[in-house]
């Protein structure tokens, strides 16, 4: 276990169900992820992407293992007493295929509500949601309903809202599958330049290989099992 780590996972397996019809979804798999590291979860459907991102976040726990999130003992083979939610929703980050954001609320009140489920003060909030908002460019955007924004733009706010609380780790599930090449593209220059510039580690599951260069350590799995690590040298310059 490596101790700058802002993510170590060790010896980390899934299994559902019991008896003649469990399915080990996840091998014991471990591995570690620095500050500011983008990282990609590459492999077939059904390889087990989803699984070990699930287990990481501890919204489905894994059957065995250990996870450290900065510091924190999290699972050790079970619970560990640390309040898992709580713990989430202040220091883990989470960005969906889908965006997920909230309908009858506007760009801006998305990405402070998040705050505010922090204990930040609703003005506060606000100003630090534009703030951020402008960070993404989408400022322009922050007094509109989503339905209003394009696919982009709204993965956009997504990122903005998993940013809120300025998490060190942010975890995204194809957060480009819905969307073609070029936005695609942009979405993930915006994943490495927060990682890059806001220190934060990003692990993002994908099965598309046109993205693959762009991350500094792709991790490939087949069938539940971690069978190579790929560490991209220069990962900004071999994407552009
Ligand atoms: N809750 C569950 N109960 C039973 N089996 C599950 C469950 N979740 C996943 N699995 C099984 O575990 C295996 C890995 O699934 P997982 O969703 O992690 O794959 P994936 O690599 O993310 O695939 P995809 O790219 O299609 O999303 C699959 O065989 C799947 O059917």
């Amino acid at each position: 276990m490596n101790v700058s780590a802002v993510l170590s996972v060790d010896h980390v397996s899934q299994t559902f169900g019991s008896g003649a019809t469990a399915v080990q979804a996840l091998k014991p798999t471990s591995l570690d992820v620095q500050p500011g590291e983008l990282v990609a979860l590459l492999g077939p459907s059904g390889s087990g992407k989803s699984t070990l991102l699930l287990a990481i976040s501890l919204i489905t726990p894994p059957t065995t293992g250990r996870i450290v999130i900065r510091d924190r003992l999290l699972w050790d083979d079970g619970p560990t007493g640390v309040d898992a939610r709580a713990f989430r929703r202040q220091h883990v980050g989470f960005i969906f295929q889908q965006h997920n954001l909230i309908p009858f609320l506007t760009v801006q009140e998305n990405v402070a509500l998040v705050m505010q489920l922090n204990g930040v003060g609703a003005r506060e909030a606000g100003r630090r949601a534009r703030e951020l908002l402008a960070y993404l460019e989408i400022d322009h955007r922050a007094d509109m309903l989503p339905a209003r924004l394009s696919g982009g733009e709204q993965q956009r706010v997504a990122i903005g809202r998993a940013l809120a609380n300025e998490p060190p780790l942010i975890l995204a599930d194809e957060p480009t599958a819905a969307l073609d090449t070029d936005r695609g593209n942009k979405v993930m220059a915006l994943l490495r330049r927060i990682a890059r510039e806001r220190g934060s580690a990003v692990i993002t599951v994908t099965h598309d290989h046109r993205m693959i260069a762009g991350f500094d350590t792709v991790y490939h799995l087949e069938d539940g099992v971690l069978v190579d690590v790929q560490r991209n040298a220069d990962p900004a310059t071999a994407a552009a």
